[in-house]
């Protein structure tokens, strides 16, 4: 995350931290907790990583340093990638990850709200992302998590902005014109949560963008809302 500051403890309890183990463990991907065994992230982490063996789940997680050997983690018992992904910029960059077993809430590690179909993105005023990935293009991983607040823009903007690309119904966009904060390397799979009557929504999904706060080269996220059904369909077990 460009721009933005550290998180307090609790602050996001629904953002995990995806580690690949090969051929180091490292964060790769942040990702949201939906349900007690339901994780939604997105669909090109998994690009270089398809196999479920590779990765652990971290939750209740404020900063990187306090995963040792010691700490628990998650694993992945099955990986849903959207069956019209074929990579971020074309859109449907989500994917659902069922976990080994079941997570027990607490105030470290909860659900946020999925959206509902009918609220139409421009009513949300207080959207964070949130995420450790660098704080520059050219960063590192954060140890901290880091947090920043960031306006929508409509998609007729955003379009604008990305001459060269399609930004469909399915993607939203958010940053300041004049650039300086976004998300950037390693944020991506992470939560775009925004906070409407006291509760927090997983509008989004963090997904691509041109370089990192770039002025006029706005985040582009998964619009959540737009997938709620496929979610439903996918973790809803009959
Ligand atoms: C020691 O461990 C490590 O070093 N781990 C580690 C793990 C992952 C990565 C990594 N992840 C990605 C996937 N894309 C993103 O995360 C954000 C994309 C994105 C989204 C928005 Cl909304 C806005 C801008 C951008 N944007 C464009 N350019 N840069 N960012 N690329 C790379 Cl590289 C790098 C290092």
């Amino acid at each position: 995350v460009v721009g933005g500051s550290n998180s307090s403890v609790g602050e996001w309890p629904w953002h995990v931290s995806l580690h690949t183990i090969l051929p180091v463990q490292t964060h790769q991907c942040g990702g949201s907790i939906i349900s007690d065994q339901w994780i939604l992230t997105a669909a090109h982490c998994f690009d270089s990583f398809p196999l479920t063996e590779l990765w652990r789940v971290y939750s209740s997680i404020l900063r990187q340093s306090e995963i040792t050997n010691e700490t628990t983690f998650f694993k992945i018992q099955k990986m849903i990638v959207h069956p019209r992904y074929e990579f971020s910029e074309s859109g449907y960059d989500i994917a659902l990850l069922k976990l080994d077993r079941p997570l027990n809430f607490s105030a470290l590690q909860q659900p946020a709200c999925l959206p509902s179909q009918e609220k139409i993105n421009t009513e949300y005023t207080e959207c964070w992302v949130t995420g450790w990935g660098y704080t520059k293009e050219r960063g590192s991983i954060e140890d901290t998590l880091q947090k920043v607040k960031l306006p929508m823009i409509p998609n007729s903007e955003c379009q604008s902005q990305y001459p060269e690309h399609r930004i469909i119904d399915k993607m939203l966009c958010a940053g300041y014109s004049g650039g300086g904060k976004d998300a950037c390397q390693g944020d991506s799979g992470g939560p775009f949560s925004c906070k409407f009557e006291n509760r927090w929504y997983m509008v989004g999904i963090t997904s691509w963008g041109e370089g990192c706060a770039r002025p006029g080269q706005p985040g582009v996220y998964t619009n959540v809302a737009k997938f709620v059904d496929w979610i439903l369909e996918q973790t809803l077990e009959d």
